[in-house]
Formats: C-alpha cells, structure tokens, sequence
C-alpha cells in the first residue's frame, strides 16, 4: 500500500493519532491500531481517531464526519471526550466542515461541537447518568466510587488524600459484575466548589494525562453526591485542566483544547507488515 497520512495531536495532553479515511477504506485491525499507539514501535499515542465519512460505515448517525475512536490496545470504545475536541478541530482546519458549530459522529451518540476563535472546542456531551455505586482497589487499598454512564463506563472515586500521590502503575482492581465490558477510573479531589483535581487510569489503555468523559463523569459525580442536578466546575487533571458545566436539562459540556504537533505519512510497508 503506499503511504498512509497522519496526525499527531492531543487534548489536555491525551494523545491521538489521527487517520484521515473519508470512505473508509482503511483495514484498522486492533493489531495495527496497537502497534501505532505503541511508543516504541509505532507513533505512540492513547488512541486512534479514524476520520471516515458516517455513510461509508453505514453509522447510525445523522453527522456527515464519525469519529471511529479506538483505544490504545485496539480495542473499540463508545466516545472519547479529548479525541473529539481535535476531531472537530482538524474538520475545520481541513475545510472538510465549515464551522464554527456542527456534530460529529460517535457511538454513544451525535455530538455537538463548537470549535473557538482561539482554537479551544466546547462539546455537548450528552447527559452523564449515575448508574450506582461500585469499589475498586488501587495502590493496596479499597476505595468506593460513583458509577457514572457517559456512553462510556466510569468508576469515579473522591478521595480526602492526594490523588497525586497515587501509584497507578498496576491496573486498579473493579467488580467485573457490575462493569462487564470494563471501566474507566476517576480519583478526584475537590479542591474547592467549583474546582477538582483528577487522575485516571482509562480501560484499554492505562494511566493517561487526562481523560474528557472522565472529567464530565467526575463533575456529575461530585455534584450528584453534594445533591446538586446542575452546576459547573473547571478539572484539574495532570495534562493542564478543562471547564465542565452540567445544565439544568442534565447536559453536560466539555471546554477544553486541542492541538496539533505533526502530520506525515506512515510507511506503506510497514502498515502491510502488520494486519
Ligand atoms: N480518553 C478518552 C476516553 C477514551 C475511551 C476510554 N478509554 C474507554 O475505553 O471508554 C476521553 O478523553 O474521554
């Protein structure tokens, strides 16, 4: 095959290889995505974000442009909040959307996106759902969260320690009953009513420097366990921070940047290497 283009990008420091494929033509088996994310063997990144036009997959989706989001692992997920801010970015900058306002396509559902003047991105991202309650055992110890649905499965944890202090070099520990398909892990601190502090270890890829969903799930939990429906908060996470709101409706939104570091081309040969 020959060359493949690319993108490298990131929010807040979660970072993404971006695949541009309008017709979807592109074999992304889990194999290829993992060696692409792998840091010593491929580009490196959390994630990949196949750009592929919704009817090319025949996508349950009313947004011209899908984003096909997979895990570092190769594994598929629902929705990635910071993907999607540099998904709708490179829409516009590639002229492929006329902005500033439009939805892109996900599997958790249509998102609206408005893409700044200073190249920020607010998403609509849906309603975050308390699902319940669940433990989880990280660094040695039992912990108790707030099951938090936001098309994709979080755990979010508040503690009165650190989180900064936190070893989350080995995978936390969850009940695999009441999240079957696996989760995402949010430890939170508040730092004040309308302030948290987050790190994450995300399913399918491990601690990454900030997750988008994680912090609209750790802004509906804290809000939820304080007996508030709406409010907003700014989230601290180790990768810079984002602005999180929770409206009246049960609407979230997410606030935050996105940024390009590269574009090229990846070798025809190796992508053939690999299937
Ligand atoms: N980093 C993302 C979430 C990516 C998906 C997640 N790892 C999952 O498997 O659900 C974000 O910014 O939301």
């Amino acid at each position: 095959m020959a060359g493949i283009e690319f993108l490298k990008g990131h929010g807040t420091l979660n970072d993404f290889v971006l695949l541009p494929d309008p017709a979807g033509s592109l074999e992304l088996t889990p194999r290829r995505v993992a060696a692409l994310c792998d840091r010593q063997r491929g580009l490196g990144a959390d994630g990949v974000l196949r750009v592929v036009r919704s009817a090319a997959l025949d996508a349950d989706s009313a947004a011209e442009w899908f984003m096909d989001y997979r895990n570092a692992d190769g594994s598929i997920a629902e929705m990635c909040g910071n993907g999607v801010r540099v998904f709708a970015r490179y829409l516009v900058e590639s002229g492929l959307e006329a902005g500033p306002e439009f939805a892109v396509g996900s599997r958790a559902g249509d998102r609206p996106v408005r893409v700044h003047d200073d190249l920020s991105v607010t998403v609509g991202m849906g309603r975050p759902t308390v699902t319940g309650t669940s433990v989880a055992v990280v660094d040695g110890r039992q912990v108790s969260g707030v099951a938090v649905d936001v098309g994709n499965p979080h755990l979010v944890s508040v503690l009165d320690d650190d989180v900064r202090a936190l070893d989350l070099r080995e995978p936390p520990r969850y009940d695999s009953e009441v999240f079957p398909e696996g989760v995402n892990i949010e430890f939170v601190n508040l730092l004040g009513p309308e302030l948290l502090r987050m790190r994450v270890h995300e399913r399918g890829v491990g601690e990454t420097r900030a997750c988008g969903t994680g912090t609209v799930a750790a802004v509906a939990a804290t809000l939820h366990l304080r007996g508030d429906d709406s409010g907003e908060s700014a989230v601290e996470i180790p990768g810079g921070r984002v602005a999180v709101t929770v409206g009246s409706d049960g609407g979230a939104t997410l606030t935050g940047p996105a940024v390009f570091v590269a574009r090229g081309e990846l070798e025809g040969v190796w992508w053939d290497s690999l299937t």
